[in-house]
């Protein structure tokens, strides 16, 4: 039976760049999810597997970081312009360029301390917080007696772009990790906090209130502290919303640590001066840990932060 080939396309999918932009001591945010989708004459890749009019996949995800290094990603449309012109015409065989692009918002952390690391209507330089991407969650229970209430929230995507180190780790043969004395620092954060309420006569919490604040100092605690490991920002976080909120006991945090590589753009005859990052979904460190009250018994169940 003759065949013939129909519609092709092909092209990295998903770059996910991140491009940090330095005003001086504040910090822009450009996170981009950048698929390059390239047709044109490629009936011979397809028939005869000469490979002569293929750019690689791979140039045109390098050509995706590079360019974020040398134009900068003034807003997505515009990126996605730059790369689809440059696919076209700086390669003869390939007739249409196809830029899909998702960008991802991050709002600046709002705080009241009066520290110079802030600017304008009281927000921090460096620290962000993904936009509209949490779940409020809370879990009751009664046995006819007494109450369990525990609350929290998952997928608050939160970023430091830089007062994150990682260095003087233990060493063995197996270790390639370079110390880190200015990363970003960037998780998801799930939560679940334990309120101590029983209702054996106990006023009962300002539910709405309680989580305000919660996530607020959460988010304050996050900012505010200088990383030498997610370790040490998750009890700071935690110990934050015990010391402030006195109808909660206990907290349990479940935070990856979302890796940002920096590429190496030597290869391009550029430098990477801290601003074009590799965003690496999987694998990611998982940070976990119960910050609690002294002297109060832990019963927030070690997986619940993972539902
Ligand atoms: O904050 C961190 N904690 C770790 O335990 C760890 N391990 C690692 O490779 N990177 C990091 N970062």
């Amino acid at each position: 039976m003759p065949t013939i080939l129909g519609q092709n396309q092909y092209g990295k999918a998903e770059n996910r760049v991140v491009r940090i932009t330095r005003d001086g001591d504040t910090h822009h945010i450009k996170d981009l999810n950048v698929s390059v989708a390239l047709s044109g004459d490629m009936d011979d890749v397809h028939y005869s597997g000469s490979n002569a009019n293929v750019l690689p996949t791979d140039t045109t995800k390098n050509t995706v970081f590079a360019f974020a290094k040398e134009h900068g990603i003034e807003s997505a449309e515009q990126f996605g312009i730059h790369l689809a012109r440059h696919f076209v015409t700086s390669q003869e065989p390939i007739k249409v360029a196809r830029i899909r692009i998702e960008e991802y918002a991050w709002e600046r952390i709002a705080t009241s301390d009066g520290n110079s690391r802030f600017i304008g209507a009281d927000e921090v330089q460096h620290s962000f917080v993904r936009k509209g991407q949490e779940t409020r969650v809370s879990q009751i229970t009664y046995d006819g007696e007494k109450w369990e209430v525990i609350s929290g929230l998952k997928d608050l995507t939160v970023m430091n772009s830089t007062n994150s180190e990682f260095w003087g780790y233990v060493k063995d043969k197996y270790t390639t990790l370079k110390e880190a004395y200015d990363r970003i620092l960037a998780t998801d954060v799930s939560a679940r906090w334990r309120y101590n309420w029983t209702d054996d006569g106990q006023r009962m919490p300002n539910w709405e209130k309680s989580y305000e604040q919660t996530r607020t100092h959460m988010l304050q605690a996050f900012a505010e502290t200088y990383s030498l490991s997610l370790q040490q920002t998750l009890y700071q976080m935690g110990s934050r919303i015990i010391n402030h909120r006195s109808e909660i006991d206990e907290i349990r945090f479940s935070l990856p640590n979302n890796h940002h590589f920096l590429v190496d753009l030597e290869p391009f005859g550029l430098k990477n001066d801290n601003e074009v990052y590799f965003a690496a979904d999987r694998p990611y460190g998982l940070i976990e840990a119960t910050v609690l009250r002294d002297g109060v018994e832990p019963k927030i169940p070690v997986d619940m932060t993972n539902l």
